[in-house]
């Protein structure tokens, strides 16, 4: 099976597996499992086969897209009567908490710095831009963590409008999921990259009445989609994961999940954050992005991707 058919003319196009993996062509493979294991999240089981199935022919669709959009921008340059200033093509990666964004990202980070035409590819995650504990807590808003109001999208719209218009170098917060908190005083540098990919739950959202949104100034979007019942056990694993690994650390925001807390009551906790959270501003927020982005990649229960469907025009 090739192309999966539908009755009507639409601009998507929506393939199995095989289809697109052949979309591929004769772009080499250049990762090996050792490096493809420092790539993966936590749990993440995705393979070299998915790497070449899946994100080779992806890294040759966006280098033909680099390349389209350059000269586009150089046409208006040159309508302009303005010089040559480089701008970074931007792409944003959205889906649920615990879907595999970040995976994604990071395999995508490394496969188009692959390529000689553009080898600085920077990758930056919305999280740096949420509201530290202390404010959500003084708004009543902690239980609300990831919903679009939880960052500051203000900051986060001037940064990508910043560097969309070519800024040299920008400083940006910086979240850390251990300590589950902005970390006071810490900044990360962003120079001008090649390639900014920004990563996401949220970055598909529209603007609010009378403003922008970040979208506005993606060159691509790529939303990372499951069933919701998945996305939920993947949650669940990660957090027991995470119980007997990174919350074993003193530092760590839920480290009480890993030393006082038995195994059930862990699952307990990690059920309701997900039913009460994650999966609420998945079905209210994130879901109803998906038909925004320029691709979508559908994965089965075992992580694998087994549809992709793309918007052609
Ligand atoms: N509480 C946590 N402690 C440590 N790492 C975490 C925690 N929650 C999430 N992570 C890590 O943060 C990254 C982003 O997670 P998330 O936002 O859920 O997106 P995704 O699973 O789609 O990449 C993942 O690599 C995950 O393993
Ligand atoms: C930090 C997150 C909102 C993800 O943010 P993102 O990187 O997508 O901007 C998420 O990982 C999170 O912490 N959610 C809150 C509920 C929970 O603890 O899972």
């Amino acid at each position: 099976m090739a192309q999966i058919r539908s009755g009507f003319s639409t601009p998507y196009v929506e393939l199995d597996r095989q289809a697109w993996a052949q979309l591929r062509d004769t772009t080499p493979l250049p990762l090996t499992e050792a490096e493809l294991e420092g790539l993966r999240g936590t749990t993440d089981p995705t393979s070299l086969d998915d790497v070449r199935d899946i994100y080779l022919p992806l890294s040759r669709l966006l280098n033909l897209y680099v390349r389209a959009t350059r000269q586009r921008h150089g046409a208006v340059r040159d309508f302009l009567g303005e010089d040559d200033r480089p701008t970074p093509f931007i792409i944003g990666v959205a889906g649920s908490v615990a879907v595999g964004k970040s995976t994604t990202a990071r395999l995508l980070r490394s496969l188009l710095a692959q390529w000689p035409d553009h080898p600085n590819v920077e990758l930056v995650s919305t999280d740096n831009f949420l509201y530290p504990n202390a404010v959500l807590e003084e708004r009543g808003t902690m239980n609300r963590k990831g919903f679009p109001e939880s960052y500051d999208r203000r900051a986060l719209v001037r940064f990508v409008s910043e560097m969309k218009a070519g800024a040299a170098r920008m400083e940006i917060p910086v979240y850390s999921h251990l300590a589950y908190d902005v970390v006071p005083g810490e900044r990360q540098t962003v120079h001008r990259p090649d390639i900014l990919i920004l990563e996401g739950i949220n970055v598909l959202q529209p603007p609010l009445p009378g403003r922008l949104a970040v979208a506005d100034f993606f060159d691509f979007s790529i939303y990372v989609d499951a069933k919701v019942e998945h996305i939920r056990s993947w949650y669940l694993d990660r957090f027991l994961e995470l119980r007997r690994t990174a919350f074993s650390d003193p530092r760590s925001y839920f480290h009480a999940m890993a030393t006082t807390i038995g195994e059930e009551e862990a699952i307990g906790f990690a059920s309701d954050v997900w039913r009460t959270i994650n999966e609420v501003n998945l079905v209210e927020n994130i879901l109803p992005t998906r038909g925004r982005a320029t691709l979508v990649l559908y994965k089965g229960g075992d992580h694998a991707v087994r549809r992709v469907r793309l918007r052609k025009t």
